[in-house]
């Protein structure tokens, strides 16, 4: 709290900012031009026309192709033959749809689909050491398996993803020669850290591994029914080795959080070992193909070997050591190590969140719904009500997609320094993709109608096998705060000349924007004042600039004031500011995402360039509209131009109207899970009574 005083008072010698804002509904028509962010722009003759443009454009195949590898990221041959040998894989009859298998059905086939990838001849497309080496390749492993089976593709994420991940994250060399019984699932793993009373909060984990000088060994214990390991995915019925984190104790002393590698069952009978207790969650509310379980262990004994000793080791006579000594610091570089599996988190939502794309949008260029009585029907698409609810959800999965990318490439070229970069980025665009994820599928789901109810049209399923995402990884909401937390150590770094922490604003703001928007009265001059206006990307960037800095100066002052005036702690005054907390959280998100996609759009190939620009403009409008109260509170427009946003939203959804199909055949889902009967002629699929 003492850090935010420091800004505070810097505020406060410049509250003058506040008149210096530009009156809403200015007339000022004068574009402050040199406030070019060096993203990418149209001239404004294409900015009026861009509506036109687009109409000219017709996206064949070749331009399809080059909008994937944009989604793809640009792949190069290796990930693109690992891609299609796994799309081959799965073309197994093992993985064909099941949408009506029961409860056991589904935790079985879930579990020999697994293995059916672990055992395919040639070798695994994937191995463990790849989690660390070739990152990319792993997240569009994930991400292609929610095609097929949600269950399949969170099973798979906990035994390499987090289980292998873990063991080659935070393990040592000694640990290796486990790599290849993990790659082929001989050692069917688990990653315990949730208990029953602390799951956001791990640091509250009670679970404690005692070292036995005697023996040598480490003694797992649940010292209460409150630290019983739960929701723990492969744990109800066929794992058979957990990575448990555990309170290292050591003659006497405790040094925190740990993970070590511990088996719990038979590999043959499946049966639970000596001193493990494991119970069933039982049925979800979606995702049953994962046995989620819970694990007590009584007094289980490990060697000391066990320990995953990256972050800290034992020797022979218990006596610690460690790289990096704070004991809050080691923990967070633990989970740093392993933020791999939020950011697939992120990629497997969006998957599914194009899979209800793909579908809805079919559906909605085939079905007819009310007209006139001597026509035909309208068209579910020609409805704007329709094309308001899918496309802003279709540029958001551009958008995010473009972000993910950036966000995998970061973690697979991370360095010590930027770290704790990557870790908030992945936090973020975790929340913000499965919040988005979640929305998604929903309106898909109505825009179907009764269609969207069935099973074998997928959205529905997809809907609730996929609604976890936004709790485990990190719930969103405690996700947010992480973000936003570190935007305030960052920008507080700014001002004391302290080291940065991270590099979270620097983008933009190292052009020397903070600067700029503390001295200069005319910074925030470039306002949407003409329509044209609102169909130019860099203009609507910096409404989200704005609303960044004003989110995150007003948030520093009101945690000041409840600090200084009402005597609260730092902690009180941070918990009853959450939601300005979570609002800098996501205003931060949105800015990265539409530089990051930005970014991308100049570089891409002329004859798609207007096609993503529009998609770019309808995310930053619809945000925009989401948020209007906010920005007309704040002055930022007159209340005139919340008409015209919508009416400009209405207009770019037209644009897009010929477009959307190819949009969403540019997500290149492997056709063998293309079954959804509404994909295709629908008719003739309900005219045989056995077909549902
Ligand atoms: C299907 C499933 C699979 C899972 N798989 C695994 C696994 O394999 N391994 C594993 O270790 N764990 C696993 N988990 C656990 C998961 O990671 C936790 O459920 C998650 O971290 C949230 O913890 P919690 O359930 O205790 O919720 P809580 O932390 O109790 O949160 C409940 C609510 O309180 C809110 N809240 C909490 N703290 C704050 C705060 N500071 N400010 C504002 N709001 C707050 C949250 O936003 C949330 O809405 C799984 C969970 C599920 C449901």
């Amino acid at each position: 709290m003492e850090r935010l005083s420091i800004i505070c008072n810097h505020f406060e010698d410049n509250d003058s900012l506040e008149s210096n804002e530009v009156a809403a509904n200015s007339n000022n028509n004068n574009i402050n031009n040199n406030n070019n962010n060096g993203l990418a722009t149209l001239n404004q003759n294409s900015l009026n026309n861009l509506i036109q443009i687009n109409s000219k454009i017709n996206l064949d195949s070749e331009k399809i192709e080059k909008i994937t590898k944009i989604l793809f990221d640009h792949p190069d041959k290796e990930w693109t033959a690992a891609r299609n040998r796994l799309i081959e894989v799965l073309k197994d009859p093992i993985f064909e749809c099941k949408p009506y298998a029961s409860f056991h059905e589904q935790r079985e086939l879930a579990q020999k689909r697994v293995a059916h990838l672990a055992s395919i001849p040639g070798g695994p497309i994937l191995k463990v050491g790849e989690i660390v080496s070739n990152y990319k390749k792993f997240s569009m492993f994930q991400s292609t398996l929610v095609y097929c089976d949600m269950s399949m593709a969170v099973k798979s994420s906990v035994h390499w993803g987090l289980f292998g991940a873990s063991v080659c994250c935070l393990g040592s060399e000694k640990h290796e020669k486990y790599y290849d019984d993990i790659d082929t699932c001989k050692m069917s793993g688990c990653f315990a850290l949730t208990e029953l009373a602390h799951g956001s909060n791990v640091k509250g984990v009670e679970t404690i591994a005692e070292y036995d000088n005697k023996t040598q060994e480490f003694v797992i214990h649940t010292p209460s029914d409150t630290a019983q390991k739960i929701w723990i995915g492969n744990a109800a019925t066929y794992g058979c080795f957990a990575t448990v984190f555990a309170n290292l104790i050591s003659n006497g002393e405790n040094y925190g959080l740990h993970p070590f590698l511990v088996q719990i069952r038979d590999t043959t009978t499946l049966k639970p070992l000596a001193g493990i207790t494991t119970a069933d969650n039982g049925p979800k509310i979606g995702l049953n193909g994962v046995d989620n379980g819970r694990l007590w262990f009584n007094k289980v004994r490990i060697p000391r070997d066990n320990l995953l000793n990256k972050f800290g080791d034992i020797d022979a006579n218990g006596v610690y050591s460690t790289p990096i000594k704070n004991p809050s610091v080691r923990f967070n570089s633990m989970l740093e190590s392993l933020i791999g599996g939020r950011i697939t988190v992120a990629n497997m939502a969006n998957s599914a969140a194009k899979m209800g794309l793909y579908i809805a949008l079919h559906y909605a260029f085939s079905r007819r719904q009310f007209g006139p009585s001597n026509g035909k029907e309208v068209l579910l698409i020609d409805y704007i009500t329709h094309q308001r609810r899918l496309f802003p959800q279709l540029a958001e999965v551009y958008i995010n997609q473009v972000g993910i990318n950036y966000v995998i490439n970061k973690f697979q070229n991370r360095t010590e320094k930027d770290a704790r970069d990557v870790f908030l980025l992945a936090c973020g665009f975790k929340a913000a993709t499965t919040w988005n994820r979640s929305k998604t599928l929903q309106l898909c789901r109505e825009c179907c109608g009764g269609q969207g109810m069935a099973a074998s049209n997928k959205i529905g399923i997809l809907r609730a096998d996929t609604d976890v995402d936004l709790t485990y990884e990190g719930d969103n909401t405690v996700l947010m705060q992480a973000v936003a937390k570190a935007l305030l150590q960052e920008f507080k770094s700014y001002f004391t000349g302290t080291k940065r922490i991270t590099g979270m604003l620097s983008y933009t703001y190292s052009k020397g924007h903070i600067g700029i928007f503390l001295r200069n009265k005319n910074f925030f001059t470039k306002r949407l004042h003409t329509e044209s206006h609102l169909l130019d990307p860099d203009v609507l960037l910096d409404a989200f600039i704005y609303r960044e800095f004003k989110l995150l100066r007003n948030l520093i002052k009101t945690l000041r004031a409840k600090v200084k005036n009402e005597k609260m702690t730092g902690l009180q005054a941070w918990n009853s500011s959450l939601d300005l907390v979570l609002q800098l959280a996501n205003a931060y998100i949105e800015r990265v995402s539409i530089e990051k996609f930005l970014e991308e759009v100049q570089k891409s190939p002329e004859d798609i360039k207007p096609i993503l620009t529009s998609l770019c403009i309808l995310y930053e409008l619809t945000k925009i509209e989401n948020d209007l109260g906010w920005f007309l509170s704040n002055k930022y427009f007159a209340p005139v131009k919340g008409q015209a946003i919508g009416n400009t939203i209405n207009k770019v959804c037209g644009a897009l109207k010929d477009h959307a199909i190819p949009l969403v055949k540019a997500f290149d889902i492997p056709s063998q899970f293309l079954t959804a009967p509404i994909i295709g002629d629908w008719v003739s699929h309900f005219s045989n009574p056995n077909n549902c």
